[in-house]
């Protein structure tokens, strides 16, 4: 357990048990409060009750003695004026009675207590003629005074005299007894409870005086401490923001030094992307045009408002290629990989304008927020193709006829010969030579046996299926394979010999060749010419090329001697 945790659970003890003792100590302090209260409400009653009491009974010491003098007016005093007295009378014995009553039963309405202590009890009841019996005696007496007739009531009666000496005598020394009696008590009691009340006050200092010496020095204490402790916390808290503050300028000038790089960074990606003479395309999720640069727009004729957002195999992807690209672009979403990723080839694309041209794009992945993206660098290759094509061209075609040229069929020969093998049916080379050239060309000069070759290489393509090749061999020269002319010799050469004749009746048709001539107009020479046709067949043997064209060469140096114009199958014998 850490140190702070200890501390922490130090001060809810304290402060519970701080707490408690608190709760305690108000409880103590609200009851001896309540007590007090009590005690001073029971003087005070007290002595209500003690000056009720000493009143009644100094009034029945008043009126033995009232009654005793009404007893004896009325025995004095003349006729008319009796009524009157022994009313008075009446009066001050009924009110006498009622007193008795209620200060030996009580009497609220007087203020009078239901019980008796002992000593009171004892002088009214604690002897026969008791101060109870004695009241009530007299009490009578004075109504059996009251009964009698006026002619009754005589001085000299012993009952007057009765009435007479025991109000003067015992009964009012009985009741100043019981006045002094009830004056006492009443002391004792009120003594009693300023006593009690003087504890509850001597209590009440006492506790406060516990209360500050086990409450409130500890709670002193203990807010001292814990004042300390706020005190400790907050110059750690202020040394921690000193702290966090430091840092967060270290951090916040390295955000800006990082902020400043990466401005500069963006500002250099954006010169080298808007400056870049190949275009560079960006794609993101699901093949979508993220980044277009100056050059892609040149290149495809969409600005990079139109392209960003689209689909670039939807843009920019010839329709035959689309469904392909787009199922490569979705295993390189997966996994980053791909068989054109960090390549660099030569595709077709579609401007904007929708015509298809060459470009050379290199591709290259890159994960970004989760997502691979892939980069491309594209140029187009229209120029580069155009010149590829004119020295494929050169390589491999005559200039002047535009026909395959020697190098061109001596590799389709090999091909040919392979597939013959493979198929084991005839092919045959036919071996072509203008007659009589030569004085055409001295005659009307070389640009009229140009335009005679040119016109001879377009008849012999006439007279060629797709499969097979005319090409030009040199000179007046020219080749032709026939191609998978069928699996027996004889229809074979058959065939060979029949598209030979063919050639040979194309060839030997008038041109009109149309001479330029210089410092002249044009003149339309019209001239006959025909071939010389040698044929060699080949199959399935280790035959080389070379060999069989000089068999197809020799068949047609054997239809020149033949006298030209004609047609000769090589035979081994010839
Ligand atoms: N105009 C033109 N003439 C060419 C070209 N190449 C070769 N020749 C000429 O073609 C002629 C070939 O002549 P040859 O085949 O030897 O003789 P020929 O007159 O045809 O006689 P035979 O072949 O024996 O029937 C030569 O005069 C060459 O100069 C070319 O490209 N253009």
């Amino acid at each position: 357990m850490s140190s702070n945790m200890t501390a922490q659970i130090i001060d809810q003890n304290v402060a519970r048990s701080l707490t408690l003792r608190y709760v305690v100590a108000l409880i103590l302090v609200a009851s001896l409060s309540t007590a007090a209260w009590l005690s001073l409400h029971l003087v005070i009653s007290e002595q209500k009750s003690t000056a009720a009491i000493v009143n009644v009974s100094g009034r029945q010491r008043m009126l033995s003695q009232r009654t005793a003098l009404f007893a004896n007016l009325l025995a004095n005093s003349p006729t008319t004026e009796r009524p009157l007295i022994r009313e008075k009378l009446k009066d001050a014995i009924n009110l006498m009675e009622r007193s008795h009553e209620g200060l030996t039963h009580g009497d609220a309405s007087m203020g009078l207590p239901e019980t008796l202590s002992p000593a009171v009890r004892a002088m009214y009841y604690g002897a026969p003629d008791a101060l109870d019996h004695q009241v009530i005696s007299y009490i009578a007496a004075i109504k059996a005074w009251l009964i009698l007739e006026d002619h009754e009531l005589t001085l000299d009666k012993p009952l007057l005299k009765e009435i007479t000496e025991t109000a003067s005598t015992t009964l009012v020394s009985e009741l100043d007894k019981m006045v002094r009696q009830y004056q006492l008590e009443g002391e004792a009691s009120v003594s009693q409870l300023q006593k009690a009340e003087t504890i509850f006050w001597l209590s009440t200092l006492l506790l406060l005086i516990l209360e500050a010496i086990l409450i409130f020095h500890p709670f002193v204490r203990h807010v001292r401490i814990i004042f300390g402790k706020l005190q400790s916390v907050t110059d750690e808290l202020r040394l921690h923001h000193d702290q966090l503050e430091d840092t967060v300028r270290e951090r916040t000038a390295e955000l800006e030094h990082r902020s400043r790089a990466l401005a500069e960074s963006e500002e250099k990606f954006r010169l080298i992307g808007t400056n870049a003479k190949d275009g560079i395309i960006i794609i993101g999720e699901k093949g979508i045009i993220v980044y277009w640069n100056p050059a892609a727009e040149m290149l495809f004729g969409y600005s990079a408002n139109e392209a960003i957002g689209q689909n670039l195999h939807d843009l920019i992807t010839p329709e035959r290629y689309r469904e392909t690209a787009h199922k490569g672009f979705e295993r390189f979403q997966q996994f980053g990989v791909g068989s054109l990723i960090a390549q660099t080839f030569d595709i077709s694309a579609l401007h904007k304008n929708g015509e298809e041209f060459p470009i050379a794009l290199s591709i290259s992945a890159f994960m970004y927020k989760n997502h691979w993206h892939a980069l491309g660098t594209i140029r187009d290759i229209t120029e580069r193709k155009q010149m590829e094509e004119q020295v494929r061209q050169l390589a491999f075609y005559d200039a002047l006829t535009n026909l395959p040229n020697r190098r061109l069929f001596n590799d389709r020969l090999k091909q040919s010969m392979a597939a013959s093998r493979r198929n084991n049916t005839y092919g045959a080379v036919l071996f072509l030579d203008l007659d009589n050239f030569k004085p055409l060309n001295d005659t009307y000069g070389h640009n009229a046996g140009d335009l005679l070759l040119i016109e001879a290489a377009e008849r012999l393509k006439q007279c060629a299926r797709e499969m097979d090749t005319v090409a030009r061999f040199g000179g007046d020269e020219f080749v032709m394979i026939l191609n998978d002319l069928g699996a027996h010799i004889t229809p074979s050469a058959a065939l060979a010999s029949l598209v030979a004749e063919k050639i040979r009746i194309s060839l030997s048709a008038p041109y009109l060749l149309e001479v330029k001539q210089e410092e002249q107009p044009d003149r339309v020479v019209v001239h006959h010419c025909t071939a010389s046709i040698g044929i060699a067949l080949f199959i399935n043997h280790d035959d080389k090329p070379n060999e069989v064209m000089k068999r197809a060469d020799e068949a047609m140096y054997h239809a020149k001697l033949a006298g030209r114009n004609q047609i000769r199958l090589y035979e081994p014998k010839v």
